[in-house]
């Protein structure tokens, strides 16, 4: 019998996980996923207060769960984080490079800072975060290093030019870290969600006729739940993905393998 079947991959009893942008949205249930699986938690937002009754129900459920304060488009703050999350634990096993923003807008519109705003905050933020935390992977010779996606790293939409950018960006630049620090034993691989509710895109879902529309272009015919994304999540972070690295896991319904379809079914 070999290890695998003695032996469950995706057990993280433990391991030491940091989830950006943890206050809300999928950062919270990658939070959640993680502690399910057996690890402790450093959860992080701009605002600490933010995190006190997410940190409360963590701790409850039995995880041993830190805040931290960071703002990824601030080098200072990054630097802060990465070394506060090590003394903590004495380790950093995983890392969700999850905080991102979207300015939603015509590509005639977007002004010079909106640009900046999005690719700092999705593109910069996250290498550094990256590398901050990487320079703790190293000496322990490991680490997996999950940089959030979404079907826009493969499809360009009209209205999300800076966006699509920063999310082809980061694909690119997860494979350029997994070639980097391999070596280290440290993963780098991208997981790329499709459509989920949340308060960054919850406005389009109050328009019927858009929500009819996406789910017509989702060959599984509904929007993402997050908990759609935990077997991903937990695959990119345990040892049952030892022998990933710099790839890309689309959990999109489907809907990547056609932005547009020319007929309507
Ligand atoms: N919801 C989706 O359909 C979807 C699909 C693909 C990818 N994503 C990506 O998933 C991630 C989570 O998004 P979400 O849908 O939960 O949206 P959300 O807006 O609820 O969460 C984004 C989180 O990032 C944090 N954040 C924003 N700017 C930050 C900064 N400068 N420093 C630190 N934290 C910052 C926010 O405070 C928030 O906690 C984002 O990177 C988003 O682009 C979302
Ligand atoms: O704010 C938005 O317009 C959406 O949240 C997008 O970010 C998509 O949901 C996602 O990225 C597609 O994968």
């Amino acid at each position: 019998m070999s290890d695998a079947m003695t032996t469950n991959l995706f057990d993280l009893t433990g391991k030491v996980a940091i989830v950006t942008g943890a206050s809300r949205g999928l950062g919270q249930y990658f939070a959640r996923a993680l502690a399910g699986a057996g690890a402790d938690l450093l959860i992080t937002s701009r605002q600490l207060s933010s995190l006190s009754i997410f940190q409360s129900e963590l701790v409850t459920s039995g995880c041993r769960a830190v805040p931290l304060e960071l703002d990824v488009t601030e080098y200072g703050s990054i630097e802060n984080m990465a070394s506060a999350a090590f003394d903590a634990f004495g380790k950093i096993d995983i890392l969700v490079n999850n905080a991102g923003c979207n300015i939603r807008k015509p590509a005639l519109d977007i002004t010079w800072e909106e640009w900046n705003t999005v690719l700092d905050t999705n593109l910069r933020g996250p290498f550094f975060v990256a590398q901050a935390v990487a320079r703790h992977m190293i000496p322990q010779q490991s680490g997996r290093i999950i940089n959030i996606g979404s079907v826009t790293s493969v499809a360009g939409y009209a209205g999300l030019g800076p966006y699509c950018a920063s999310r082809g960006g980061i694909k690119q630049l997860t494979m350029s870290l997994a070639d980097d620090w391999g070596r280290h034993g440290v993963t780098v691989n991208c997981l790329a969600p499709g459509w989920f509710k949340t308060k960054q895109n919850e406005v389009l879902y109050e328009d019927p006729e858009w929500v009819e529309y996406l789910v017509d272009r989702i060959p599984l015919k509904r929007p993402g739940e997050p908990h759609d994304l935990d077997g991903a999540l937990l695959f990119l972070a345990s040892d049952a993905s030892q022998y990933v690295t710099g790839q890309t896991l689309l959990v999109d319904g489907g809907i990547s393998t056609g932005a547009t379809r020319a007929t309507r079914k």
